[in-house]
């Protein structure tokens, strides 16, 4: 980690509070236990990745955070506050954004509208009747996202003939619309080929510090790489917790990662 980035860590994790709490978090489906007590924090600015092979309970961890399926127990608390019983767009107001594994991006509109409308939809002005003009700071702010995940030279393109990888970019960008705290990424590198998950690991990487991240990856390499802390899932339960270098050497997960395929 750069020298910059920990004295920017240093400044928010000063101000002594996390921006997610997860206290004794559970998640049944019936009989089916998909979380099972799970405590994790995450610092402001923290970047963390979340391992785990197919059905251990990642994406459920992520609908537990965002309200989409709220804990059958526990309690979540976004930036110290208690979001348990809030609804999935209070948490929003309260700077948590996420990204899914399916697209759920305009394929008719051109890439700069998709973000243009994006950072619309989280201003104040959103309900103004006028039409919007140059001048309107969504599309300054639109302009800022575009370059971020580098999709300049795409910025007029359908997004129907953007590439997946540009997809999953254009994504982050919305993601990044309004003043987001800590982002839930699950999977942004499925489908994506070397060149364009390097591309991804340094979009992810220059994001603002104060911008924290919880990324769900397949791909140990760009999790590792993305990410300054690690928690391994299992069956629901928080396995292993470290830093990536902790996890990769770790031979119970070299154990359990490699003997399912995955690596
Ligand atoms: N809405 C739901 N209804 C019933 N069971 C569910 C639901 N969502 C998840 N599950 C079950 O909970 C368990 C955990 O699923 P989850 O999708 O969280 O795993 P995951 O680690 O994200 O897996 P993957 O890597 O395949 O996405 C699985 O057994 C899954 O079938």
């Amino acid at each position: 980690m750069s020298t910059s980035r920990t004295d920017a860590l240093s400044r928010l994790q000063g101000a002594g509070r996390f921006a997610l709490e997860l206290e004794a978090v559970s998640r049944h489906f019936g009989a089916l236990v998909a979380l099972a007590d799970i405590n994790l924090t995450v610092r402001a600015g923290e970047r963390r990745a979340v391992l785990g092979s197919n059905g251990a309970g990642k994406t459920t961890l992520f609908n537990a955070i965002t309200g989409d399926y709220p804990p059958t127990t526990g309690r979540v608390r976004l930036f110290g506050e208690d979001v348990t019983d809030l609804p999935v767009h209070e948490r929003i107001r309260r700077g948590l954004r996420r990204t899914y594994q399916i697209s759920l991006l305009f394929d008719g509109l051109s890439v700069i509208d998709n973000i243009y409308l994006a950072c619309r939809g989280v201003s104040r002005r959103r309900f103004s009747l006028k039409r919007p003009g140059r001048d309107d700071s969504a599309f300054h702010t639109a302009e800022t996202l575009l370059s971020a995940v580098h999709l300049d030279d795409a910025r007029d393109m359908l997004v129907a003939a953007l590439s997946h990888g540009q997809q999953r970019q254009l994504e982050i960008a919305l993601a990044l619309a309004g003043a987001p705290r800590l982002i839930l990424f699950d999977e942004p590198a499925a489908g994506l080929s070397p060149t364009e998950r390097t591309e991804l690991v340094e979009i992810l990487q220059s994001l603002p510090d104060h911008i924290g991240y919880i990324i769900i990856e397949h791909d140990m390499d760009v999790a590792l790489r993305a990410a300054e802390s690690v928690t391994m899932m299992h069956n629901g339960r928080i396995f292993k917790e470290g830093t990536p270098e902790e996890i990769e050497n770790d031979p119970e997960v070299q154990e359990l990662y490699l003997g399912q395929g995955h690596g």
